[in-house]
């Protein structure tokens, strides 16, 4: 004991607890209690061990049935649980029959947010072990059906709610949440849920779900993440009139009052987690979402998923997809549907990575990228009308008002979907890109399934077997003409949770454009010949802790490469460093 002693009488542990809070990005004294002063307020909290009924109500350490005879001794459990003991392995075996009998796809969300309340361990443990059949029910396609229906499946929050009730006392109420060392937010505003519109503040499925992800699929500590929904209103009528709606019944702050509310949040965060904390935005309208990214970049760690996430990850699927199409990214033409922050995103980082291969300026770059949006191509003559973040992408050209012609003038190599709206893949389009392409490359972006651009099926049958098909939410295998076609899941999930712990895990202070050129790099290289065999462009997300740690890897490495890691020195094994960080949910003993 006493040569654990050190530095004022701490532990070895406690040293390590403080030192890893300040890793987490905390400062010291975060709530002030020790500098508070009679007109400060200070938040007072404390530490209990937890027995007893209060043990099998605690999610972070309940096990349920798989508590031990030693531990229902030891912790006052006997008689609270009936005399059976499962090991974790079989209460898995039992929750997902279970989860199978249920038919409804909204059911097995519920019954997944319930096990998430109530034995967070197995919660994930089912996830990771089963996560390409787990995935679309706590990610798309259901959580968008979720966050539809929230207000009648709610039962406790999850998260938490800042509206502009809590002006003035964001920090305040950041400081409610039990957690204290949180490494990553996700935040939503609502306003643009999937290629659902406005869902107000039943968006909070999002953030939990990409969080659920953050865990499951890249490693992060589920108390280290905080789900945040800002609630200024929304403009769906649907839920004004709502009487269960569980948001502000009023519609929205725009202009200042809106920046104002984002500004005290933002600086609450930084206040209260450090300069470390990841924060991401997810689903903002993208009218709110540039400003803020633009806005916080040089301040804060952000990253906004939507747009760079996006990006990197659809960048990474057609890196891989020139071992089966040919050619280098330069030699292809891009169209895309959709002219969004998913759209230019992408479009922007395609332009980047091309303009760093053949060292060729940006602006030439963006020649070889087109983009639709609900007026038509974007072009020249529209440049004065155009929003901020699609000026780039005027090009030179007469004006095209639909898809089919557009795709026809333009006979792109790659077409992908990033407009929120379903069916508009048509026959007659698909059949376009199959006329002047020998392997047309579709990506069908758009989420949840129902706004998916097209089908697998449809991109398969209508191009003949030809198509190189992707989609946002997943689609089964389609067999086509005796040949089975795997469609892969262009998604965002491959990126953002190996990205975050790759930011984290190096400490990084900024996000920079090289971090996503990295995590698409190192994505790409996880498709191997089996999978291109299938027509895949992604590697299955069974695998997808590994792929994590791989891109985690790459983008610590850059983050060192650029200065912008604080975490030091630099572990020499990154990939061996990510695998260790990452959180595990075996069941762990209790004295
Ligand atoms: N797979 C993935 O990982 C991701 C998928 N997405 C999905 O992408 C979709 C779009 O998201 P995001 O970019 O953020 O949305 P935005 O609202 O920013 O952009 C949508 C774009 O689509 C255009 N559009 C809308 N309707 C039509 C139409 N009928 N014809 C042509 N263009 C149209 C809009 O045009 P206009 O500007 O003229 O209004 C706008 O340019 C969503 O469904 C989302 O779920 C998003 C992020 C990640
Ligand atoms: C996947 C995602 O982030 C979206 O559809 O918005
Ligand atoms: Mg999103």
């Amino acid at each position: 004991m006493a040569s654990s002693m050190m530095n004022g009488g701490y532990s070895v542990e406690e040293e390590e607890k403080k030192k890893n809070v300040n890793v987490g990005g905390g400062v010291e004294d975060v709530y002030g209690e020790d500098n508070a002063t009679e007109d400060q307020f200070a938040t007072p909290w404390t530490v209990s061990v937890a027995s007893g009924y209060t043990l099998l109500r605690d999610p972070h350490y309940n096990k349920g049935l798989a508590f031990s005879e030693k531990e229902r001794d030891a912790h006052y459990l006997r008689g609270l649980l009936p005399p059976a003991i499962f090991t974790q392995e079989l209460q898995e075996k039992k929750l997902m029959q279970s989860l199978r009998q249920y038919k409804v796809p909204l059911q097995r969300y519920v019954a997944m947010m319930d096990l998430q309340e109530r034995n967070e361990k197995l919660f994930y443990k089912l996830l990771i072990d089963n996560v390409e059949e787990l995935l679309p029910v706590v990610y798309t396609p259901t959580v968008g059906e979720a966050c539809q229906k929230y207000g009648s499946i709610f039962r406790r929050p999850q998260g938490l709610y800042i509206s502009l009730k809590e002006k003035g006392k964001i920090l305040e109420v950041l400081k409610n949440w039990p957690e204290r060392n949180i490494q990553v937010i996700v935040v939503t505003d609502g306003e643009r849920i999937l290629g659902l519109g406005d869902l107000g503040c039943q968006g909070m499925g999002i953030p939990v779900g990409k969080l659920s992800l953050y865990t499951a699929l890249g490693g992060l500590r589920p108390s280290a993440c905080l789900p945040v929904t800002i609630d200024v209103g929304t403009n769906n009528e649907q839920l004004l009139n709502d009487e269960f709606y569980i948001g502000l019944k009023q519609r929205r702050a725009t202009g200042q009052e809106y920046a104002e509310l984002l500004e005290e949040f933002m600086t609450a965060v930084k206040q209260n987690y450090g300069e470390k904390v990841l924060v991401q935005f997810e689903d903002f309208a993208n009218h709110n979402a540039f400003e803020l990214l633009t806005k916080y970049s040089p301040t804060h760690l952000v990253f906004n998923d939507d747009i760079q996430g996006t990006a990197s990850v659809v960048l990474a699927g057609l890196l891989a997809a020139l071992k089966l199409v040919g050619g280098t990214l330069a030699d292809h033409k891009f169209l895309f549907l959709g002219a969004g922050e998913a759209g230019t995103g992408i479009a922007e980082l395609i332009a980047l990575e091309i303009s760093k291969q053949i060292k060729a300026p940006i602006e030439e770059t963006r020649k070889k990228i087109w983009l639709v949006d609900s007026k038509g191509l974007i072009v020249n003559s529209r440049k004065e009308s155009l929003q901020h973040f699609k000026k780039p992408w005027a090009h030179e050209h007469e004006p095209v008002k639909g898809l089919l012609d557009a795709v026809k003038a333009i006979k792109p190599t790659v077409l992908i979907g990033s407009s929120g709206v379903g069916k508009t893949f048509t026959k007659e389009v698909v059949k376009a890109m199959a006329s002047f392409n020998e392997k047309p490359l579709i990506l069908a972006l758009s989420n949840p399934t129902s706004q998916s651009e097209c089908t697998a099926e449809e991109a398969y049958t209508w191009s003949e077997g030809r198509a190189i098909f992707a989609s946002g939410s997943p689609f089964d295998p389609v067999e086509y003409d005796g040949k089975v076609f795997v469609p892969g899941q262009a998604n965002n999930a491959y990126i953002f949770p190996g990205f975050g712990l790759g930011l984290i895990m190096s400490g990084a202070i900024r996000v920079h454009n090289d971090l996503l050129l990295a995590a698409s790099e190192a994505l790409a290289a996880q498709v191997k010949q089996e999978h291109f065999d299938k027509g895949l462009i992604y590697p299955p997300f069974s695998n997808i802790r590994k792929i994590s740690a791989q891109i985690a890897a790459k983008v610590a490495a850059k983050a060192y490469e650029l200065g912008l890691a604080s975490r030091l020195p630099r572990p020499k094994d990154l990939v061996q460093h990510a695998e260790s960080c990452m959180y595990s949910p075996v069941y762990g003993c209790y004295r």
